[in-house]
């Protein structure tokens, strides 16, 4: 288990605790042993490829599956044998899951069946204005686009007033331009409220922008967790590397006592202390281009791809070929003669 796994299960303070959670199917180990915590008011991503068991944990944090083993506190308390409607967390499925035969209000008061009409339409009706809905009302979910009814199922959710609430690819079915604002909307919403939230996504870019916190997965294993930018910037190893953005994996040498590596674009300083053979990992945007140089190595441009907004440079360097970005200013054109220039420390992998 990795530091920053342990420490965020040692917390105390946590509003949720996974432990050691497993589920299989006949053959397939969907969730091993999993853990992860998540504070009070935290958004906290599960992320990581198809089939990986993001949506199992979270079908077994609803309550929808039960785990073979494993524990999971939410404040505290053990909730893993309890039925769904009695553990208090909020729920927006992928397809909203809203009643068609009820008008928006009527959705969003739905959670509310204990408390008289008025009052029940009438908080319905805040959750409705604060999701930006103020006036539709009376409509039904088939008069709402796709993320007018994304709202609903929200309001409908955060109405109930848990304290965590689960998101199973939430945004997915909303075009590119709607989903970012939709994203930022529902995180000012979440912060206001200060209901925490797990939510499920395929989506590296949706990870890193709207979860304070991210759990990488692969076969049901966590391979991270961590802050976004920790995450992205300081990969434990190629697979979490490779699965938040573009990188270039690098094998290297260390001299005894050496705080570099020798590697096949030159010598690169490391982001912590290693010795002989090592794998690294250096991000494109990390990597800078000066005009070759005497007695460095010699690196050549490959290709030049460009993107609008920025563009990729590929580069041969002894042997291996890296990506690197680079803007406009760039004089550099295919065919070139360069020198390739790491402006962080490269991040040592574990595997
Ligand atoms: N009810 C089930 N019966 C059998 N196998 C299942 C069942 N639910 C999930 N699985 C399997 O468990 C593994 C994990 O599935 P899960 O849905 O949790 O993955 P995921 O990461 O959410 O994938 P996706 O991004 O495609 O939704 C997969 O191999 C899947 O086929």
């Amino acid at each position: 288990m990795n530091a920053p796994l342990a420490s965020s299960i040692q917390a105390t303070t946590a509003l949720l605790t996974v432990r050691a959670l497993s589920k299989r199917f006949g053959d397939v180990q969907a969730v091993a042993e999993a853990g992860f915590s998540v504070a009070p008011g935290e958004i906290f991503a599960l992320i990581g490829p198809s089939g990986c068991g993001k949506s199992t944990t979270l079908r077994m944090i609803a309550g929808f599956e039960r785990p073979d083993g494993g524990e999971i506190l939410l404040g505290g308390r053990r909730i893993e044998a309890e039925p769904p409607e009695k553990r208090g967390v909020g729920i927006v499925f992928q397809d909203y899951a809203l009643f068609p035969h009820l008008s928006v209000l009527d959705n969003v008061a739905f959670a509310l069946a204990r408390l008289p009409r008025e009052e029940r339409h009438a908080k319905a009706r805040r959750f409705i204005a604060m999701v930006g809905l103020e006036g539709l009302d009376a409509r039904f979910p088939d008069q709402l686009s796709g993320g007018q009814q994304q709202r609903v199922a929200l309001a409908r959710a955060l109405c109930a007033e848990p304290r965590l609430i689960l998101l199973d690819e939430p945004f997915s079915n909303l075009d590119a331009s709607l989903r970012a604002a939709t994203r930022r909307e529902i995180r000012g919403l979440l912060k206001e409220t200060g209901i925490g939230a797990v939510f499920v996504t395929h989506d590296q870019e949706e990870a890193l922008s709207f979860a304070d916190r991210l759990c990488v997965m692969k076969n049901g294993v966590v391979q991270q967790v961590g802050e976004p930018e920790r995450v992205y910037y300081r990969p434990c190893n190629a697979f979490v590397a490779g699965f938040l953005g573009r990188t270039n994996i690098l094998s290297g040498r260390v001299a005894a006592g050496a705080s570099t590596a020798d590697t096949p674009i030159g010598p690169v300083a490391l982001d912590r202390p290693a010795s002989g053979e090592v794998l690294l990992s250096i991000r494109p945007e990390h990597l800078a281009l000066e005009p070759a140089a005497p007695g460095c190595p010699i690196a050549r441009v490959a290709e030049r791809e460009f993107k609008g907004h920025d563009m990729t440079l590929w580069i041969e360097c002894g042997g291996s070929q890296v990506q690197m970005d680079t803007d406009f200013t760039c004089p550099f054109r295919p065919g070139d003669s360069v020198r390739l220039v790491a402006r962080s420390a490269a991040t040592v992998l574990s595997d």
